[in-house]
């Protein structure tokens, strides 16, 4: 079993030329995609991978071959090197060693004297694109100052890297693109998808982010401009999970786009062309999963992101089966929901048995909330699953999924059609059902009017509201109206941050239901544990450990989730649950179980803390 860490120091080892005997296997356990060699011996092992992949050891005289170097970074090329650049912070001796005399002013800052000036800089643009730009330059400049700065200061630099900041960011992608990051896999590449995965620079991935731009936050088809949404997300990854950058890769699949606005923009950075669909869109995914599990084995864990409702729930099970694969927008959105509604009873009484949940939006986060709702009343009660679907109810377009509906509904929302007369209206369904939660998927803004929100008060004592929809401009009120609008009584949480709300000389703090706080800790654990696939029972585990991180303190301001400011610790936690669970399945490879998982999750965990060079 290869540690993250131990992952890490064998690449510096190379990196740095520690040449000899060790050289040529260690170079062959990188290019396997971080798989010691003995993993991978027995050409289809669990660990996967291809060996030699470059056909460099079987090749024969008249063979072709890739020329393969490492070489140390020095002088120009390391200050231009994100990975190691240290800027001002490298040392008399480094400046020495590695041939940056003059190449940099004479001043040595310490990395903690670098972040306190770019937190200065980054609170003096107004405009949050701005600080957006500033800190992918950074990103693209020097990784490690980077990471400390998002992690020393994540309430702050969230909503700059991630919702809400990150989905302007795709929309006006091509206007402010500089370096490009991420790969981009479009229909061009078709039939080459193995190569284009080998041109990228690091081979130890574990983690990949990948969406096709069609349904990105609640902002609807950006095509190719989507790649902000897996760079954001696996740069949590690092940040709250900890996995390595390295071993991160944000993929963009470009099949078109059918937004008009974007088709006729000059600086668009996709392929101008409508989406392609059916069989060509299904080739090109079969060839782009098949080429991740060749290149880099059973363990990557691919997550899909922000796909359109038809093609997610069609891939998710699909590939679940052959791949570890998880999709964010269905289980990750699904597995936080639920640990804050698990967290929620401590303030609202009873069990999760004794509510009623209604949704506005049944797509991918409205019947993937419902399902893993569902699951875990069944778990806790041992009703069946068809029973316990009865306490959720879902409104979609076209009003209340119910029975009469059944023939026309898509086939994800047949489970939730239950016995009633249609309704129309959101407020008339919230009558109606009567529910103790109402939940906003629906990615449209604006939806939880006065009166949804006020009927909901006059029903109950404290209702518990989650306008989900991202990012802010989609939300479906405000922390403020939910506030408001029950008189401070509401336990009020959104998918992007609010500010919180003074009513009546009272602090009212909104929770952020983000699956930000469950998809670093849950894949750092499936990593960890070597997983091959994903089960149900790891997001209900997910959830009981997010849960379980909510204290009195946060209790006693109405909250539900934990501030993010104890996000690594919180990670290292899910991390823990979500591996012993991996091993209790019978799903893990990474053998034997470390005793001590909080522990270990850990010692996995990236550092952005500069090392010194010899
Ligand atoms: O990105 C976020 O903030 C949450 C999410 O997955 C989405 O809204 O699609
Ligand atoms: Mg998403």
């Amino acid at each position: 079993m290869m540690s993250l860490s131990r992952h890490n120091f064998l690449k510096r080892l190379v990196r740095e030329q520690k040449v000899g005997a060790l050289m040529g296997s260690l170079l062959k356990e990188i290019r396997n995609g971080g798989h010691s060699v003995a993993d991978t011996e027995s050409k289809a092992g669990l660990g996967g991978g291809v060996e030699d992949v470059y056909g460099e050891d079987c090749a024969t005289e008249d063979q072709v071959l890739t020329p393969w170097t490492a070489s140390v970074a020095s002088g120009y090329t390391l200050l231009r090197d994100p990975h190691y650049n240290k800027g001002l912070a490298f040392t008399e001796k480094e400046r020495d060693a590695h041939y940056l005399r003059g190449l940099l002013p004479p001043a040595i800052l310490t990395q903690e004297l670098q972040e306190k000036k770019l937190v200065q800089n980054l609170r003096q643009y107004e405009v949050p694109l701005h600080r957006y730009i500033a800190m992918m330059d950074l990103q693209e400049r020097n990784e490690g100052l980077f990471y400390k700065l998002l992690i020393d200061n994540v309430e702050e630099l969230l909503p700059v890297v991630y919702t809400p900041t990150v989905g302007e960011a795709c929309q006006k992608y091509g206007s402010i693109f500089r370096h490009p990051q991420g790969l981009y896999i479009s229909l061009r590449e078709k039939g080459k998808i193995l190569e284009v995965l080998k041109n990228w620079p690091e081979r130890g991935i574990q983690v990949i982010v990948v969406t096709d731009g069609e349904r990105i936050l609640g902002l609807g088809d950006l095509g190719c401009q989507g790649m902000g949404i897996p760079v954001g997300k696996l740069s949590l990854y690092t940040a709250l999970g900890g996995v390595p950058p390295s071993a991160c890769l944000p993929i963009t699949i470009d099949v078109g786009t059918n937004n008009e606005k974007l088709l006729n923009d000059e600086f668009y950075i996709g392929i101008k062309q409508k989406r392609a669909t059916g069989q060509e869109y299904a080739e090109l995914l079969e060839e782009f999963m098949t080429a991740v599990k060749q290149n880099y084995g059973e363990k990557v864990l691919v997550q899909f992101e922000d796909f359109a409702n038809h093609n997610a729930f069609e891939l998710l099970s699909k590939y679940s089966k052959t791949h570890l694969v998880f999709n964010d927008d269905i289980q990750g959105t699904a597995s936080v929901v639920l640990a804050g509604l698990i967290s929620s009873l401590k303030l609202l009484g009873g069990q999760l048995a004794d509510h009623t949940f209604l949704f506005l939006g049944a797509g991918e986060a409205g019947t993937g909330i419902a399902e893993l709702i569902a699951l875990e009343i069944s778990k806790k009660t041992n009703a069946p699953l068809e029973e316990t679907r009865k306490k959720v109810w879902l409104v979609d377009s076209k009003g209340l999924i119910v029975k009469s509906r059944i023939g026309s509904l898509q086939h994800f929302k047949k489970p939730w059609a239950h016995d009633h007369e249609p309704i129309k209206e959101l407020v008339d369904a919230v009558k109606a059902i009567k529910p103790t939660v109402l939940i906003g998927t629906s990615g449209v803004g604006k939806t939880f009017t006065r009166e949804v929100v006020e009927t909901m008060a006059s029903l109950n004592e404290k209702p518990l509201i989650l306008a989900l929809s991202n990012p802010t401009s989609q939300s479906e009120c405000t922390a403020e109206e939910a506030y408001a609008w029950t008189k401070g009584r509401a336990i009020f949480a959104s998918g992007s941050p609010f500010d919180p709300v003074e009513y009546e000389k009272k602090l009212l703090v909104p929770g952020q239901a983000n699956n930000a706080y469950i998809f670093p800790g849950f894949g750092l654990g499936l990593i960890m544990a070597g997983a091959i696939r994903v089960h149900d029972d790891m997001l209900l585990a997910a959830s009981e450990a997010l849960a379980a991180q909510v204290t009195q303190e946060n209790y006693d301001k109405g909250m539900i989730y934990p501030p993010f400011t104890n996000i690594r610790k919180i990670s290292a936690n899910i991390a823990a649950k979500v591996a012993a669970k991996v091993y209790e399945l019978g799903l893990a490879s990474n053998l034997p179980r470390p005793k001590y998982l909080v522990k270990y999750a850990e010692s996995c965990m990236y550092s952005p803390l500069y090392r010194s060079y010899r």
